[in-house]
């Protein structure tokens, strides 16, 4: 089978004011919170698995954790990698690309390793329900750690960092990406946010020590100060490996209310996303007309480049 990726531009981009919505306004979304093995084969299937059932659920967007077709180890992110351009290799890429179209459903999937000209990626595929690969992100803020006598982690000494946010128009409405670590970055999501986007997902693999106080905090503001949907889904937590994840994958809603959540253990979460409630929220407390942007002024790379619409 061939891949291509839909090279299609983000669409206009608008401000989110006043909000276009997709014409699928309310659905149901999946987040596969998956065990993880070091056996690549064994974490296909089971993502396979967990895919079906989310499917069965009633599912239209299935989201899959960060790296999950190998452990969220330094030891193992070669070793797994897939290049996109070696056909004969697509083992990851192919189960998703297979299944969208089986049940023609958007997945969004998490995060595996990359390989592309020589460079190590930590990246996340989305596929349409034709089965496309509709785009692809690669993290953005690498995860580099170390509090002594807790956690000491450090992905920039095994990928090289994306450089771009990344937009996908879908059926399911306007969705922007970003890979765990990514979400600690609040310009991220007030860049999606500016430009219409409607769900941000963030697969993410946190850890213990951040975890608890952080991981629900970081998607709550996000969410509550963009006035959007956020999703995140992590690995199962695993109790072998020296970085223990922390799990908790969550639906978040644009008035910062959880409408669905998981423990650590394997689960598929199944949440509503109904976009109206972006439109109420935004109309019952207009933060962007609010904004005091004589006062101070969001500036990013696109607009400096004058790709602002
Ligand atoms: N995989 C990651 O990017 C982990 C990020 C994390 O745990 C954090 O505290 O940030």
């Amino acid at each position: 089978m061939a891949f291509a990726i839909d090279t299609k531009e983000p669409v206009g981009v608008a401000t989110s004011d006043p909000l276009q919505l997709p014409i699928i306004t309310k659905f149901k979304i999946a987040l596969c919170q998956l065990i993880v093995t070091p056996n690549k084969k064994e974490n296909i299937e089971n993502a396979h698995r967990l895919i079906e059932i989310a499917v069965e659920q009633g599912a239209r967007l299935v989201v899959l954790p960060e790296m999950w077709n190998c452990p969220y180890s330094t030891d193992y992110f070669a070793k797994h990698a897939e290049d996109f351009d070696d056909e004969d290799a697509l083992w990851t890429f192919s189960m998703l690309s297979e299944v969208a179209l089986l049940h023609k459903i958007t997945i969004i999937g998490g995060s595996m390793p990359e390989w592309s000209n020589g460079h190590l990626y930590n990246t996340c595929c989305i596929f349409g329900p034709d089965g496309r690969l509709k785009a692809k992100h690669r993290k953005i803020h690498l995860f580099d750690i170390d509090i002594p006598g807790e956690i000491s982690f450090k992905e920039s000494d095994t990928f090289k960092a994306g450089d771009e946010p990344t937009i996908v128009d879908t059926d399911l409405g306007r969705i922007g990406i970003g890979i765990c670590h990514d979400i600690r970055f609040p310009e991220l999501a007030m860049l999606y946010r500016e430009k219409g986007v409607h769900l941000i997902c963030y697969p993410g693999a946190f850890n213990m020590s951040t975890g608890e106080l952080l991981w629900e905090l970081e998607q709550r503001a996000r969410a509550v100060d963009n006035q959007l949907f956020v999703a995140t889904c992590s690995p199962a937590r695993d109790s072998c490996g020296s970085y223990t994840i922390w799990g908790h994958s969550t639906l978040v809603g644009p008035s910062g209310e959880i409408i669905a959540t998981s423990g650590h253990q394997e689960a598929v979460v199944v949440g509503e996303v109904d976009y109206s409630k972006i439109k109420l929220q935004r109309k019952s407390l207009p933060l962007n007309k609010q904004m005091r942007r004589d006062i101070y002024k969001f500036v990013n790379k696109h607009e400096q480049n004058g790709l602002e619409g």
